[in-house]
């Protein structure tokens, strides 16, 4: 969705607010560079005029104010660029952090929608092809026309109907801005929209290495990459074209204006009507009077580049966030949830409520969650199963209140989840998933994500706990081991592990297993279901599990199919009242057969 071009112009322009001050500091350095633009047009008229007339006795005041001017000039271009450079970085600096903290805060759906290639595209591309906007463009916008109005009113006290001519002859170039100004802008937008697509099967590439080795899909993917390379170089060729046809364009108007200029000049010096010093000046100013018209179209070209970037980082801003209170907690301050009661009664939900109308049609048919009523209390231990898309997962994800359910009532300790903050109904569940991903950092950093404010002694109680205490301390730097990316120098024994004593310093009080020992062999799967049991002491859990033995001593065991729920009971109850259940059971009897003695997590 294209925000409005105006809309857009606002919404950068409040980002300047808080940088007032600099922009004071700019705008008197840009107000003394016009008058040193002046003075040295004036200086040249000065020092022909001397020269012309033989007068020496003022060379040592023009050698003075020539060194001034130069001096002068050094200071204002250092100060001015540093000042440009400083407001430039910052505002982008600014725009960065506002849509990070618009991209935390999306809705699941807006998640589900987008790839994180996109998202990173408008993170970085974008706000980099915002460029320098704010220190340069914005500036160049207002101090071209003063210029250009200095310089002709400095002109008229020379001579003012050359003056008047050459006036007439600078704003012919403000037709450059009229004939590119979108077509710059529209392909600005191309440009970053290919960027942005390339980035996006580069981060699918790099994130399966594994994949593409073991595939041999090497030359595949090269042959795509290039192609989509291809694409971005071509809208950077018709963007190099656009520039280039605003340069050639400006500066045939900028030298027909000095040719037209210098022959009236010319003839009005040969008819008396002014000195040569006076036409030196005229030269001189002339490119100010011209040029900031010219500059004028290439800086207008340059604002279109950064509205179109804009538009991208403002449509990312605008889209859905989490609408019940994103609050930051700060750790003293957290109240923590003590839990007595779950009810979810007769809940529905589909995912095509927050997508578009063809998905609507089709998946408003078969809702993920069905008209689904259970009751879980503290201390339980509830083992989900069903067959694979029965719904397992998107239960826990309306538990974690990702999204909103469409009917029915999911209560906590009475009250309804759409009533409470989201950080206090999140801060009542733990949740271990099937394969836990680590953030880059250190093991400490990881495992403070689980609890900010932990101790040393609790970091290592909860890795002894999650039987990972051993190989974390044969690590190089022990927990302040340098992890990669995703965790990925861990085995996934290792990393779901080190998940696990992060859910232990949460400290939550119902724990969601989402397969936590699928993706693992035998042995480190019982690590794991050790480590699990521990988590789940005096806390209530819920597991899904796909392996019936993983919950057959399990409190109460929900089976779910097509959305709804089939049966609830307990492990022997099912067995003979429920079809489904015995079916999966019987088939997993042969795998249970040559499953090595493993304890159930619930
Ligand atoms: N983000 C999503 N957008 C649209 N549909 C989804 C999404 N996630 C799941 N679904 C659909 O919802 C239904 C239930 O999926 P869900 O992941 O809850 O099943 P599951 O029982 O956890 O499956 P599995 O055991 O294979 O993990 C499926 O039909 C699935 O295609």
């Amino acid at each position: 969705m294209e925000v409005a071009k105006g809309t857009i112009f606002r919404r950068l322009i409040s980002y300047t607010k808080r940088y007032r001050l600099l922009y004071v500091g700019l705008l008197i350095s840009m107000l003394v560079g016009i008058g040193l633009e002046l003075s040295v047009a004036q200086y040249l008229s000065r020092m022909t005029n001397v020269a012309a007339s033989g007068d020496q006795s003022q060379w040592s005041i023009l050698i003075v104010a020539g060194a001034t001017i130069l001096v002068l000039t050094v200071l204002f271009q250092y100060g001015d660029a540093f000042l440009k450079g400083i407001v430039s970085s910052r505002i982008r600096r600014d725009l960065r952090d506002d849509t990070m903290d618009v991209v935390l805060r999306l809705t699941q759906s807006e998640f589900d929608r987008s790839h994180s290639g996109e998202l990173t595209a408008r993170l970085t591309n974008d706000n980099a092809a915002i460029g320098d906007l704010f220190g340069n463009t914005l500036l160049q916008l207002i101090r071209n026309p003063l210029l250009a109005i200095a310089a002709f009113i400095f002109l008229l006290q020379i001579y003012w109907p050359l003056a008047i001519i050459c006036f007439l002859i600078g704003p012919t170039t403000l037709l450059i801005g009229i004939l590119f100004g979108k077509p710059i802008m529209n392909n600005s937008i191309q440009q970053q929209q290919r960027q942005e697509r390339q980035l996006t099967f580069l981060q699918d590439i790099l994130n399966t290495s594994l994949l593409f080795k073991a595939f041999g899909l090497e030359s595949k993917l090269l042959h795509k990459f290039r192609s989509l390379s291809s694409e971005v170089t071509e809208t950077e060729r018709k963007g190099a074209h656009l520039q280039a046809a605003i340069a050639g364009t400006g500066s045939g108007i900028g030298l027909t204006s000095f040719i037209v200029a210098f022959v009236f000049g010319a003839y009005f010096v040969t008819q008396g009507k002014m000195g040569v010093g006076g036409l030196l000046a005229f030269i001189q100013l002339l490119n100010h009077l011209t040029w900031p018209f010219t500059n004028l179209a290439g800086t207008w070209g340059a604002a279109q580049q950064s509205f179109g970037a804009a538009n991208r980082i403002f449509e990312l801003i605008d889209r859905e966030v989490e609408q019940r209170t994103f609050v930051h907690v700060d750790p003293s301050s957290e109240r923590k949830a003590v839990f007595e009661k779950l009810e979810v009664e007769n809940v529905q939900f589909d995912y095509s409520h927050s997508f578009d109308e063809d998905a609507l049609q089709s998946s408003v048919l078969n809702p993920a969650v069905n008209n689904i009523s259970f009751t879980i209390i503290k201390g339980q231990r509830v083992g989900v199963v069903g067959p694979s898309g029965s719904g397992k997962t998107s239960l826990f994800k309306l538990l974690l209140g990702l999204y909103r359910v469409q009917s029915g009532v999911i209560k906590l300790n009475g009250a309804s989840q759409e009533t409470m903050e989201l950080s206090l109904l999140r801060s009542y569940y733990s949740l271990v998933p099937q394969e836990s991903r680590l953030y880059t950092g250190t093991i400490r950093d990881n495992l403070l994500y689980g609890k900010a404010d932990a101790s040393e002694e609790e970091m290592l109680d909860a890795l002894q706990a999650a039987n990972a205490l051993d190989f974390v301390m044969r690590l190089p730097d022990g927990l302040d081991s340098e992890l990669a990316e995703h965790g990925g120098s861990l085995s996934g024994g290792q990393r779901q592990r080190i998940a696990i004593a992060r859910a232990m310093l949460r400290d939550a009080p119902i724990l969601l297993l989402d397969e936590a020992t699928s993706a693992l062999d035998s042995e480190s799967e019982r690590d794991i279901v050790q480590a699990l049991n521990r988590l789940s002491e005096g806390k209530t859990t819920i597991t899904i599990a796909h392996r019936l033995y993983m919950v057959r001593d399990a409190d109460v065991i929900i089976v779910m199919d097509q959305g709804q729920i089939q049966a609830i009971g307990k492990h022997e109850e099912l067995l003979v009242e429920c079809d489904l259940y015995r079916r999966m059971f019987d088939a997993q009897m042969y795998a249970q057969d040559h499953q090595p003695a493993i304890t159930a997590i619930v």
